[in-house]
């Protein structure tokens, strides 16, 4: 068996299913991203693997040992398997050496005082260590909360969207810097998250799940040429529906315009985005609309474009 391992985990709230049958197999130090809308369980599924919710069936095992839940243990969770959410609780009169102890009030005083400077340290905390929460920045008191529950030395750490209060800069640098502290602890890692750009940030394997259920597993790069269905395929950039086809489509970026050959377009928009041009056409034949990118930012509202492409990059869904 791997070192962590789920089950056929499943879960319903009021004849609701929130989980269908969930398997997964993680090895020490694997760092996992499991990629979903909002209400696709991911909560619900992080909850169980912490021990603090209780499934339907399955089972969820850590080295072997089962992982009980709150209906079959008195003390629910364990501190080799922290869950970090979004709604992190910092105590606002204690300074930031002191909230990172607190978890380590029953351990010995030199371990516990050892293992804050370290935690000082991997977070870029030192500078830090004598300020109040209300005397930090969103990320460094995200960064302190994370601290907090790295202090028992967790050997998985579950991430609940833990960022999504920050704005994007300080989620990417956060992300990137939790990575090295991560990987210089050995930790596993599993991070929850509906956007797919944070979570490719922390790792390239992928879980997406949708209406609870695993939709498609597998590396950006093949989930993104070889998606399962439509709702994998728009996680990376919106689809075009091929005229007089059931379910075949189109990515915006493989599509190449021409002045002869090809599709015969119009340009109803055009938007200036940061690497190209982003084109609404309208197909004049079938009047479908299309998104198509134009990275040379050739054409402009009212042109005739052809529009061509790959048979290769046509996805069936
Ligand atoms: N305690 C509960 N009682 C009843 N229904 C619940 C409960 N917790 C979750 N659900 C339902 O289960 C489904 C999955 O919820 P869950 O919170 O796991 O999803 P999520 O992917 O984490 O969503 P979000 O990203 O919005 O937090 C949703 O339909 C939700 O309404």
């Amino acid at each position: 068996m791997s070192y962590f391992s789920i089950s056929n985990v499943s879960k319903s709230y009021d004849n609701q299913t929130a989980l269908h049958p969930f398997s997964l197999e993680l090895e020490k130090g694997e760092f996992l991203a499991i990629v979903g809308e909002s209400g696709s369980g991911k909560s619900t599924l992080l909850r169980i693997m912490a021990g603090l919710e209780v499934q339907d069936a399955g089972e969820v095992f850590l080295d072997d040992e089962p992982i009980l839940n709150p209906k079959q243990k008195i003390v629910s969770g364990y501190d080799e398997i922290r869950l970090i959410h979004q709604n992190f609780h910092l105590y606002p009169n204690s300074t930031v050496a002191e909230n990172l102890s607190r978890p380590l009030l029953h351990y010995e005083r030199e371990y516990a005082k050892n293992r804050v400077e370290d935690l000082l340290r991997l977070l870029g905390l030192r500078d830090y260590r004598d300020r109040y929460p209300y005397q930090l920045s969103g990320g460094q008191k995200q960064k302190v909360a994370i601290g907090k529950a790295l202090s028992v030395e967790p050997e998985i750490v579950l991430l609940d969207e833990p960022f999504s209060s920050l704005d994007s800069i300080q989620t990417q640098r956060l992300v990137s810097e939790m990575k090295d502290t991560f990987r210089e602890m050995g930790t596993t890692v599993i991070f929850v998250t509906h956007d797919l750009d944070d979570a490719l940030r922390l790792t390239d394997n992928l879980i997406i799940l949708q209406n609870g259920k695993l939709v498609q597993k597998g590396s950006s790069k093949e989930l993104c040429e070889r998606p399962k269905t439509k709702y994998v395929a728009r996680l990376f950039s919106p689809i075009n529906k091929l005229p007089d086809t059931k379910n075949s489509y189109i990515r915006p970026a493989d599509l190449k315009l021409r002045t002869k050959t090809g599709l015969l377009a119009h340009v109803t928009d055009s938007r200036f985005l940061v690497h190209f041009n982003s084109l609404q056409l309208r197909l004049k034949e079938s009047g479908l609309i299309w998104e198509v990118d134009d990275p040379q930012r050739k054409y402009e509202v009212g042109d005739r474009v052809y529009v061509s492409w790959d048979e290769v990059k046509v996805m069936n869904l």
